[in-house]
């Protein structure tokens, strides 16, 4: 706290020379207008001198104050003892000082660098050449030594911070405040250590080399959250949600609802490309989900599994969302409906309860994770996502009888929702609609009888009904228990020391089985 406060009363800089050295040349000439009116001498590299002469100020170009050209297509332009001394030099070091001046050169106290744009490079799909030129290398060791020494040098990284620098300034009779130094100082160290990362992260792309030494994930802070689960718990967001949703209406997602929009966009992941389709989903967990003609039909099919569940629940849809619908949906309260887009009467109508939230998924493709990240005591867990549940290359019919086409659609639609209910999953559907789902339980068999009570709470008939597990059935009584509610094929992965036992039970029943050769545990 002490030594916090000594901080605080650190003197104030002022500025008498300032080294600009951009990429981004936004603003640029403003901010070198105002220095110069303020009596700062502007030293500058080659197009960022071209672009504050174009506007009528007088500057000093880094080559005549290093002696050198630059070199090697601009390679090397700053990498100098003029630049470095001059941003390391602490004036109230005799030594520093004297070493300064028997070259000849001079403190410099500001200094205004951004980087090549080289993430927005590799997003370009750029070849690997142009990526690597494009990994800046004298901007990050002028922001390091500028934002080391922090007690003489102000360091400035990004056009968004020009005006509240000027406005600083001003303020501050031409001077800039400790505090906001070392404010701009954090900022440097973190921008230069996210391009780092980045560049790291590519090259690991490159060489394929699996999992990281080190987890760095660098995420930008994308918004500040009432709270998290409870309100009692402070929470923030990061990451680039922004690229992916984008909020129409409503209040800010809070912490819970981004977890349901994570659900549904998973599970949007497997539908996008089906026949018009509904979700619905609570608290991460579908509780309703269909395929019709149309999304009204959808919306109504996957609303008649449970007809309780998805009050104050999210609704997903896999086109883009009509009237009727929207309509159809506004019968009960839907906190959170999301689609790639809205049409205008919808929007209208939906709009016209403030405590709901529409989102519209701008970027589904930038979902699309190497790893996925779960945090643990002491860490991450990191894997793979779970890939598509639609891939059949090593589905096996296991039983006498197989499937007809409408069984095999009907397996494989229960399929694609079982992947995204929690373990122990068992999920009962049957033309395009599931009928029960039953989650979480940590025995598969109770998961089933859930399943079942529940299709019988909502009046369905499991008559011929197909039936999902995320993982083998270990015993007979999971395929009994289907069997008696008149499932008539089932699809789970395998792989149980007692199959055949099970194998067995489904062709005593007289259904058929698929082994899926591929496990959705969710947990
Ligand atoms: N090599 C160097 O010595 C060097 N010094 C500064 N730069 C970068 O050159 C850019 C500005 O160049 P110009 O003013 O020529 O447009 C900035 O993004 C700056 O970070 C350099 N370029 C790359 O490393």
């Amino acid at each position: 706290m002490i030594q916090a406060f000594s901080a605080f009363q650190k003197k104030n800089l002022s500025v008498k020379r300032a080294l600009l050295s951009v990429f981004d040349k936004t603003g640029i000439a403003e901010l070198g207008t105002f220095l110069h009116e303020h009596g700062v001498e502007l030293i500058s590299t080659g197009g960022t001198s071209k672009v504050l002469e174009d506007a009528g100020l007088p500057v000093t170009s880094v080559d005549s104050l290093t002696g050198f050209p630059e070199m090697m297509d601009g390679r090397v332009k700053t990498l100098h003892p003029a630049v470095h001394g001059a941003l390391l030099s602490r004036p109230n070091v005799e030594a520093d000082m004297a070493s300064l001046s028997e070259l000849g050169y001079a403190p410099i106290e500001l200094l205004v660098v951004n980087l090549y744009p080289f993430s927005e490079t590799v997003a370009e799909s750029s070849g690997f050449e142009t990526c690597i030129e494009n990994i800046d290398i004298g901007g990050p060791a002028m922001l390091r030594a500028g934002a080391k020494n922090i007690d003489h040098v102000c360091v400035l990284t990004s056009s968004d911070q020009y005006s509240a620098f000027m406005q600083e300034f001003k303020e501050q009779d031409a001077t800039v405040r400790y505090k906001y130094r070392l404010r701009m100082a954090q900022h440097a160290f973190q921008h230069t250590s996210i391009y780092d990362t980045a560049v790291a992260m590519y090259l690991s792309k490159e060489i394929k080399s699996g999992f990281p030494d080190v987890l760095n994930l660098q995420l930008p802070k994308f918004a500040p959250l009432r709270y998290g689960e409870n309100p009692h718990q402070a929470a923030a967001v990061y990451g680039n949600q922004g690229d992916i949703i984008e909020v129409l209406h409503g209040k800010q997602l809070s912490y819970n609802n981004l977890l349901d929009v994570d659900a549904a966009l998973n599970l949007f992941r497997d539908f996008q490309h089906d026949e018009p389709t509904c979700a619905i989903i609570k608290h991460t967990l579908p509780c309703g989900v269909s395929t019709r003609a149309s999304l009204k039909e959808a919306w109504e099919a996957a609303f008649a599994t449970d007809t309780i569940s998805p009050f104050g629940g999210i609704v997903l849809v896999n086109q883009p969302l009509d009237a009727e619908t929207a309509q159809a949906i506004d019968t009960i309260f839907t906190e959170i409906i999301i689609a790639r887009a809205f049409s205008e009467a919808a929007l209208e109508l939906l709009s016209q309860k403030a405590n709901r939230r529409l989102v519209k998924i701008k970027n589904f493709s930038a979902t699309e994770s190497r790893y996925a990240y779960r945090s643990i005591f002491g860490g991450m867990l990191c894997q793979q996502p779970d890939a598509v549940a639609t891939d059949t290359r090593n589905f096996q019919v296991v039983t006498h009888k197989t499937p007809t086409d409408q069984q095999m659609a009907d397996m494989l639609f229960a399929w694609k929702v079982v992947k995204r209910v929690n373990s122990n999953a068992i999920v009962f559907g049957r033309d395009q609609q599931t009928l029960g789902i039953g989650s979480g339980q940590p025995s598969r068999l109770d998961s089933s009888e859930f399943a079942i009570a529940k299709a019988a709470k909502f009046g369905h008939d499991l008559k011929g009904a197909a039936v999902a597990s995320d993982a083998f059935f270990p015993f007979r009584d999971g395929i009994d228990a289907s069997a008696k509610a008149g499932a008539g094929c089932i699809i789970q992965p395998g792989g149980s020391i007692r199959d055949q036992e099970v194998i067995d039970a489904a062709n005593e029943h007289g259904i058929c089985m698929i082994f899926t050769g591929r496990r959705h545990f969710k947990h």
